[in-house]
């Protein structure tokens, strides 16, 4: 909970959550409870004493060093997840919470090249999904617009070789899971320095061809020139992070132009040491120059802050206005990818509370 005035209109705003993977919602205690359930004891997994408790891990996630860093703790603690109840159950957990938070719609990312190559199959994670969605739109359904609405895109893997997402993808081609719409798009997310866009460009280009919607991190440790580089080289429709971008008018200018939105991660760029303090995150530089941005959680379990606290955080560093948030609310309707009814409902429950906000400041 933050000190701003605003943090009860901030806990009604109707969100979206683009930027969330789920193996990032994996907490300590979580990962400890599967690991005995699943018969996967952290050693021999790891030696790392960092794993002797869920204390000494979420004390070890507090010093993070950098996304790579970050990365090597992630993939540890994933391989925990096994059935597909787990991945059912860890669904179903993220929303639940997003639900509570005032998320509308969440497009939620998961990695299957981390699951196929400790031999997970990709029915076990896509069926986990999909079952911890239906538990959760039936829980949460029957409200209007205050419904919750979910999307999943598998990120293909930067740190691994680019024929090992080539398979990946004609793997879930092959299972007709775009084609179905049990997925919605495709990502690109791992290690990012010395992994310039465009090596994943022939597998982007076919997901293009079969009307695949594409995004891909570019612009949390890589430059600016990253981000000109998914555009143009992976034909993605919006930018995951994209923060680097405001080190370049130029790339700012093009973002405001061509309507991209960025999924913003400020909690995660403060933990993964790309900025020193959420007021260094360009918030207040990207609404000036009209770049379009949604604010997400990353990866909450390791990060320590849901969607809300990354809301919070964005006040207590920049103190928004009412009519800034309503920006930010709407620009976040207008990029996700749910259908254009879905969105006429989540904008009209904005104008709703902000009206009812500004309403309440001047009576
Ligand atoms: O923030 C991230 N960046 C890149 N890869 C990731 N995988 C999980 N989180 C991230
Ligand atoms: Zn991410």
């Amino acid at each position: 909970m933050c000190k701003s005035p605003l943090h009860p209109f901030l806990t009604r705003l109707p969100k979206c959550e683009h930027h969330l993977h789920i193996e990032g919602s994996l907490s300590p205690d979580l990962l400890f409870a599967l690991s005995a359930k699943n018969s996967t004891p952290l050693p021999p997994i790891t030696s790392d004493p960092s794993f002797a408790s869920p204390a000494t891990l979420n004390a070890r996630y507090a010093a993070f060093s950098s996304l790579d860093d970050f990365l090597a703790y992630y993939y540890i603690g994933m391989r925990v997840l096994v059935t597909p109840s787990d991945f059912s159950d860890l669904t179903y957990a993220y929303l639940a919470r997003a639900a509570r938070e005032g998320v509308r719609h969440a497009e939620v990312f998961f990695d299957p090249q981390a699951h196929l190559s400790r031999g997970v199959s990709i029915d076990t994670v896509v069926s986990g999904l999909l079952a911890g969605r239906r538990r959760a739109e039936a829980e949460f359904a029957g409200r209007g617009a205050k419904r919750l609405t979910v999307l999943f895109i598998p990120c293909l893997l930067r740190h691994l070789p680019v024929s090992d997402s080539a398979a990946c993808f004609e793997l879930m081609q092959s299972k007709g899971y775009f084609s179905r719409g049990d997925l919605a798009g495709l990502g690109l997310c791992s290690t990012e320095l010395a992994k310039p866009p465009g090596d994943w460009a022939e597998i982007f280009a076919a997901a293009g061809r079969h009307g695949i919607r594409r995004t891909a991190h570019a612009g949390e440790e890589g430059p600016a020139g990253y981000v000109i580089a998914a555009l143009d080289e992976l034909g993605v429709s919006r930018i995951d992070h994209g923060v680097r971008a405001a080190e370049d008018e130029g790339v700012m200018e093009r973002l405001a132009r061509e309507g991209v939105m960025l999924t913003v991660c400020p909690m995660s760029n403060v933990r993964l040491k790309g900025v020193e303090r959420i007021e260094h995150v360009p918030i207040r530089k990207f609404l000036e120059r009209g770049v379009r941005f949604s604010i997400n959680s990353d990866d909450p379990a390791y990060f320590e802050g849901y969607v809300q606290d990354n809301y919070c955080a964005v006040q207590e560093a920049f103190g928004l206005t009412v009519g800034e948030w309503r920006t930010i609310a709407r620009n976040a309707v207008e990029g996700s990818w749910c259908g254009e009814e879905r969105k006429r409902e989540i904008l009209g429950e904005i104008e709703e509370v902000c009206g009812r906000e500004t309403g309440a400041a001047l009576g």
